[in-house]
């Protein structure tokens, strides 16, 4: 693939937060990798809260290394053309390793023998004993036999899923939106229900795999605990505030849940009985960490050298193979006559189209055009002034 950006022209990108170097070698060559940039190209980052950051004109992408991308102001985003990326499945093995181990160390009152045995430290030769009479305060429960609910059956939900399956457990699973390729991914073993009140019914265990959104939101809430076996063990490696803290606090007070599992610690999580609370470390394996670097920093320096978009969440897929012709993108509203507008544009200059694509996305399209001719004239202001005046354009690009 041929490459459109130039030493003389080295663009800046900005981490927000440690990236690991697998990902940023990707783009050492073509670009300044400045933690202090003021106006970058390309923003990298993981969990750091974007949402007061104000973007300047020239910022043409946001990758994130990760899933969730409720820590990035998605909409303003799109309204100003920038591209939000993030890496679908790539630190989704990290997070299942996770939640298997904490699931069946909960289940056998591992963290709390664990911190009840470090205490024992002064009782010297006594403490062999006091292990042995002690043990029977960490009686645990099997997994083998018991049913898991998983809310949510994408990268994650599924893998946790499949291996629950092969780990002898009952598999119920919840997802309204579940796309083709996991519903073929999933074991034909696991139970898909379409009401979530069936699940918190028959579930012994309860895992969430969904995203953080309005209808996510506090959806574990006093009338989700109501419907639920007592003594249920939540699983929370999604959002803290999927989570009602004050409903959490008494149902655990209350035994409706036994205990509480969850990457996203707070203070009031941090003041409840029965929770074991986990520094977020879902996708912090040096596996995952180097699997979401790589496919962010790849996503990111093909947009900005090609225009190409892979899994962006606010602009639909679009691939040209890149061959070094003059190109121009634009991202714009899913209208009709988008594409007329700017085609009739283009022919008033005389400029011919090599090639063309168009996809579009909800409220918005992306059109990608190849032009025949390589001259610079085609780059001309005359022209993005006139694109810009074209209602439903939000951003062109040309490279
Ligand atoms: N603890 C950690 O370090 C990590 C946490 N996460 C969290 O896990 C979430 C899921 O990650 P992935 O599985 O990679 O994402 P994914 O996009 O592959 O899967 C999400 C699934 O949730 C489903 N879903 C959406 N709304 C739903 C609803 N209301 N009810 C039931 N299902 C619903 C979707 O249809 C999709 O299948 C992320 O959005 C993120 O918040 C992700 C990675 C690491
Ligand atoms: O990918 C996600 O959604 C995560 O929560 C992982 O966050 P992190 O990259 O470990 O800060």
């Amino acid at each position: 693939m041929k490459t459109a950006i130039l030493d003389s022209h080295k663009q800046t990108i900005k981490p927000l937060n440690a990236i690991s170097k697998k990902g940023l070698k990707i783009l050492a060559d073509n670009y300044v990798i400045n933690e202090q940039a003021e106006e970058p190209a390309g923003i990298l980052l993981r969990s750091f809260n974007m949402h007061d950051m104000k973007f300047k004109a020239n910022l043409l992408a946001i990758a994130r290394a990760g899933a969730g991308v409720n820590n990035i102001p998605v909409e303003r985003c799109t309204e100003e053309g920038i591209a939000v990326f993030n890496t679908p499945g790539a630190n989704a093995n990290a997070v299942k390793e996770l939640v298997l181990t904490t699931l069946m160390a909960a289940s056998r009152q591992l963290f709390d023998g664990i911190a009840w045995t470090r205490r024992l430290v002064s009782y010297g030769e006594n403490i062999p004993g006091l292990v042995e009479a002690g043990k029977k305060q960490f009686i645990g429960k099997e997994i083998s036999g018991k049913t898991l609910g998983v809310i949510g059956l994408g990268a994650i939900g599924a893998r946790v899923a499949n291996d629950a399956v092969e780990l002898g457990m009952n598999v119920v699973g919840f997802d309204p939106f579940i796309s083709i390729d996991m519903a073929w991914n999933l074991s034909r073993s696991v139970k898909r229900v379409l009401s979530i009140e069936e699940l918190y019914a028959s579930a012994d265990y309860i895992t969430v795999h969904t995203p953080l959104t309005d209808q996510t939101k506090a959806m574990f809430n006093q009338t989700a605990f109501n419907l639920m076996k007592k003594d249920v063990y939540l699983l929370n490696f999604s959002r803290g505030e999927l989570v009602n803290d004050q409903d959490m606090g008494r149902a655990l007070d209350h035994g409706q849940v036994g205990k509480y599992i969850t990457d996203f610690p707070n203070e009031a999580v941090l003041k409840m009985n029965n929770v074991i609370p986990i520094p977020h470390l879902g996708a912090s394996s040096k596996e995952s960490e180097e699997n979401c670097a790589i496919m962010a920093a790849r996503q990111l320096k093909d947009y900005i050298e090609t225009g190409n978009v892979t899994n962006a969440i606010n602009f639909p897929n679009t691939n040209l193979p890149y061959t070094g012709r003059k190109r121009l993108t634009v991202f714009h509203l899913n209208v009709p006559n988008m594409v007329g507008q700017i085609t009739k544009l283009l022919s008033e200059y005389q400029l011919n189209i090599a090639d063309m694509v168009n996809r579009g996305k909800q409220d918005h399209a992306y059109t990608i055009i190849d032009f025949e001719t390589n001259s610079e004239q085609i780059m001309s202001e005359k022209i993005v002034k006139q694109l810009k005046q074209i209602e439903g354009i939000v951003k062109t690009r040309f490279i």
